[in-house]
C-alpha cells in the first residue's frame, strides 16, 4: 500500500523575472482530503500549484512533506514517485498511443527495463478505467479532442500512483459527465485510498461539493483558508472577484451555493 503524504507550502514567494506574483503564501495539502485553490484569473493559484510540484522554483519559503522532507532536497525521480501534476496545458506527442502515454506515467517507478515494474500494468489499466479511456488505447493522442485529451493526461498522473495529486483546472474541455466523473473520482481517491488532492477550480459550486478544504487566492496572497462555508462568504468573494456574488445552501445536497450576479444574467447553478 503507498504511503499517505500531504504537502506544505510555508510562506512561498514566486515571481518571474525578479517580480513576485505569490508574495508569502501558505497551504496544505493534507493526505486523504481535498484542497480546492480558487480565486480571479492571475491570482496566482497556477503558480503557486507549480511551485507545489516543483516546476516553478521559489524565491523564498519552504515545501516539505509532512516528515519534514524538504521537497526540494530530493531526487527528481523520488519525488516523482510523490507528487504528480496535470498541468493546464502539455504538449502532445505525435502519433504516440493512448496506452503509451499513460505509461510515461509509470516511468518514476521503472528502473533501467521496464520489466523492473511488476504493478505498471495493473496502474496503467485502472487509471485508464477510471478515467474512461480504455476504448481509445490504441488510438494516437493528436487526434482525440480536447476533453479526451484532458482525460488521457489525467489517466497519466493516476499511472504515477502518487500519494499526492496536483490538478490545474482538470475539469477544463470535459462535458458534465466527465466533470462531475472527475470530481467524485477526486474524491474517492481522498477517501479510499488516502490521496492528497489540491485542485485549483474556477467553479465555487464544484469546489464547495468536492473540497474538505478551500484556499481563496487574492492577488499573490491566500485570503482565507478553512472549510467551504468558512471559506466561501459574499462580502469575500464579492470584494475578491469584484462582481457581487451571494451565497447560500443547496436544499438537496447541503452544499454551499454561490451565484454571481450579472447586469442582465445570473449563473444556473449545476450542481
Ligand atoms: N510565464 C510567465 N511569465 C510572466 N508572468 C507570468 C507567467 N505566468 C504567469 N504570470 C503572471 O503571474 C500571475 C499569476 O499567474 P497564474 O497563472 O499563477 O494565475 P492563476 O490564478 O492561475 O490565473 P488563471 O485563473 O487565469 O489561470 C499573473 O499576473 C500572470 O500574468
Amino acid at each position: 500500500m503507498r504511503e499517505q503524504v500531504g504537502l506544505a507550502g510555508d510562506d512561498l514567494r514566486l515571481g518571474y523575472h525578479g517580480k513576485l506574483v505569490v508574495d508569502g503564501a501558505s497551504l496544505q495539502i493534507e493526505a486523504a482530503g481535498v484542497t480546492a485553490l480558487v480565486g480571479p484569473n492571475g491570482s496566482g493559484k497556477s503558480t503557486l500549484l507549480r511551485a507545489l510540484a516543483r516546476l516553478h522554483h521559489p524565491d523564498g519559503g519552504r515545501i516539505t512533506f509532512p516528515d519534514g522532507v524538504n521537497a526540494l532536497d530530493l531526487s527528481a525521480k523520488e519525488f516523482a514517485r510523490k507528487v504528480t501534476l496535470l498541468s493546464q496545458s502539455r504538449p502532445t506527442p505525435n502519433g504516440v498511443s493512448v496506452r503509451d502515454v499513460v505509461g510515461y506515467g509509470r516511468h518514476p517507478h521503472r528502473g533501467r527495463w521496464r520489466a523492473d515494474d511488476p504493478d505498471g500494468k495493473r496502474a496503467i489499466d485502472h487509471a485508464m478505467a477510471v478515467t474512461g479511456v480504455t476504448a481509445m488505447a490504441e488510438r494516437a493522442v493528436d487526434e482525440l479532442s480536447g476533453g479526451e485529451l484532458q482525460r488521457v493526461w489525467l489517466a497519466t498522473c493516476l499511472a504515477q500512483d502518487t500519494g499526492v495529486l496536483l490538478l490545474d483546472e482538470p475539469t477544463t474541455f470535459l462535458d458534465l459527465r466527465y466533470q462531475i466523473e472527475i470530481l467524485d473520482l477526486m474524491r474517492e481517491l481522498a477517501d479510499s485510498h488516502g490521496v492528497a488532492v489540491g485542485v485549483v477550480l474556477h467553479d465555487l459550486n464544484q469546489a464547495a461539493a468536492v473540497a474538505d478544504r478551500i484556499a481563496l487566492l487574492d492577488q499573490g496572497r491566500v485570503r482565507a483558508t478553512g472549510t467551504p462555508e468558512e471559506v466561501l462568504e459574499a462580502e469575500a468573494l464579492t470584494e475578491t472577484y469584484g462582481i457581487r456574488i451571494e451565497v447560500g445552501t443547496d436544499p438537496a445536497t447541503g452544499f454551499v451555493t454561490t451565484r454571481p450576479i450579472g447586469t442582465h444574467l445570473s449563473r444556473v447553478t449545476t450542481i
